[in-house]
């Protein structure tokens, strides 16, 4: 860890008890959080097979070949020129300069300065892993999945998620 100095100009460091601390809260906070989104996710998917096939031509579309989706590829992926204006792939800061009814109204990451350090990794993860399955199955909710939300954390599927996959032949 390089050194730091704190308000007082003193060289602060930290110990090895707290770099294990920090890659525990890493993998605390960022395994079962991307998992419950992808596990809602397929579940989602799985229920609503409209926009199953909407997501997977989408891939389809962006995504050619076996290979694991590149960084290009999960850009393209969505970019909704309805809420975010008809140059929302381009960086512009100034389009949050006026207030929208929606920039708050969903902030799954938290907002100001504790917001979730791992919100692009846990994005990519999801989109990566979604990726790889529509692209290979088709899927849906098996009869055996009981629907019982429970919170603990996170929300998670209190009977885990049942959900059948067909390798899609192509
Ligand atoms: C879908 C996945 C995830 C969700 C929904 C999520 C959500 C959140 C939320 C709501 C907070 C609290 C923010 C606040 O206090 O305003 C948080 C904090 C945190 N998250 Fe995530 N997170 C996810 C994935 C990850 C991943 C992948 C990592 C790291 C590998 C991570 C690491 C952290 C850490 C270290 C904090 C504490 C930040 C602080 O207190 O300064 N999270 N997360």
């Amino acid at each position: 860890m390089s050194a730091k100095e704190n308000r007082d100009g003193k060289e602060q460091k930290l110990g090895v008890e707290e770099v294990i601390d920090e890659c525990k809260t890493f993998y605390f906070a960022g395994k079962d959080t991307t998992a419950s989104l992808l596990s809602w996710a397929l579940l989602l998917l799985a229920l609503h097979q409209e926009w199953q096939i909407k997501a997977r031509e989408e891939v389809f579309r962006v995504c050619k070949g076996d290979e694991l989706p590149t960084a290009q590829n999960l850009n393209d992926i969505k970019i909704d020129t309805h809420i975010w204006g008809e140059d929302a792939a381009e960086l512009n800061p100034l389009r949050f300069f006026k207030s929208r009814k929606h920039l708050a109204s969903f902030f799954p990451f938290g907002l100001g300065p504790r917001i979730c350090p791992g919100q692009n990794l846990a994005v990519v993860e999801a989109k990566v892993v979604l990726v790889t399955i529509l692209k290979q199955y088709c899927f849906e909710v098996s009869p055996s999945y009981v629907h019982a939300p429970k919170l603990f954390l996170t929300l998670m599927p209190q009977y885990d998620a049942h959900i059948l996959f067909r390798r899609i032949m192509l």
